[in-house]
């Protein structure tokens, strides 16, 4: 079985795909983005070529070359680092979790093929189990993403009996709202060194009540540090500070929902916190316009999540 560093812990940002105006891959950033989320926001694992990442619109080379240069960027400065390796072809599925094993990445991930779906639990895990057997000496986390993958299959029915057949099975990155069957994960499974990531940013408090041991997620990117905040008052059992930034991240998150909010979304606000451009999406993701970016960039002020506010004290909501 596969002995990671240790059990994965704590916030893990979702990464971006940084790209040019032309669509191409900007290499050149993730340097300074993996400084950035270090340095800036606390957050020191990573997750690569996920829904944030666009994984799924990138060519096969595109995912190794970008989980590549995430690995050699992260040398040394982050802690872990899972690449998404989900694809609607199995053999390239294994493909891509050979090569993250080649890099020396922490761990690997997979969605459920969503085209021709697992119609039960049993083709689900013999398809992961053929994934994870590519890459043997890597711990193997199951994403859970049903809304998007249209595969229903209940994770707390998955996880039944799973290290019998996946041996290097590690843990879970649960981005779902059903916190019944997140919940009966980690139940189920008290006896296991597993990891439960929780992915869904606006309700990790909760989720955290139920027993998740981190968290993957886009916001991670430029709201780790409010994010840890949260996680060190619920640490401590401070379980009114934790609500209180709970419900600051909630106010954010609530606002740009509003205005429509996913991967575009995602890149304009982290271009606009972290000041490294991020880039437009791969279509078929839209650019978003000049006006959410001047909405969301006055919400950040009036919480206070913009390091150069500029607004007086008398203005801002409290957060904390
Ligand atoms: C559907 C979706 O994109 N969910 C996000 C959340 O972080 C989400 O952006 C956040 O909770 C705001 O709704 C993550 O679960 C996705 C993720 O971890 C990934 O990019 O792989």
């Amino acid at each position: 079985m596969a002995s990671p560093k240790r059990r994965l812990q704590g916030l893990v940002a979702a990464t971006i795909t940084p790209m040019t105006e032309h669509g191409e891959i900007n290499f050149s950033v993730i340097g300074q983005y993996v400084d950035y989320l270090v340095e800036e926001q606390g957050v020191k694992n990573i997750f690569v070529n996920g829904t944030t990442g666009e994984g799924l619109s990138l060519s096969i080379s595109e995912r190794c070359r970008v989980a590549e240069e995430w690995v050699t960027r992260g040398r040394n400065k982050l802690d872990q680092i899972v690449i998404h390796v989900g694809a609607l072809s199995l053999k390239e599925s294994q493909e891509l979790a050979q090569h993250a094993a080649k890099i020396g990445a922490d761990g690997i991930a997979v969605i459920a093929p969503f085209f021709l779906k697992p119609w039960n639990k049993d083709i689900l895990v013999n398809f992961l189990k053929e994934v994870a057997a590519a890459a043997p000496a890597l711990p193997f986390y199951y994403y859970h993403i049903p809304a998007l993958t249209g595969v229903k299959i209940r994770a707390e029915e998955l996880l039944d009996g799973i290290q019998e057949k996946i041996p290097t099975f590690q843990g879970l990155k649960f981005s779902d709202t059903d916190l019944l069957d997140f919940g009966q994960c980690v139940d189920q499974n008290r006896q296991r060194q597993f990891a439960f990531l929780f992915g869904v940013d606006e309700q990790l408090l909760s989720a955290l009540v139920m027993g998740a041991t981190g968290a993957v997620g886009s916001t991670y990117n430029y709201l780790g540090k409010k994010t840890n905040q949260m996680l060190e008052a619920f640490e401590r059992k401070d379980f009114s500070s934790a609500l209180n930034y709970q419900f600051c991240i909630q106010r954010f998150i609530n606002f740009v929902v509003k205005l429509g909010f996913g991967v575009s979304q995602t890149k304009a606000i982290m271009t606009l916190v972290s000041g490294i451009p991020m880039g437009p999406p791969r279509l078929p993701l839209q650019k978003v316009s000049r006006e959410f970016t001047d909405h969301v960039e006055a919400k950040l002020k009036s919480l206070d999540f913009l390091s150069f506010t500029d607004l007086k004290d008398g203005n801002l909501e409290p957060c904390s």
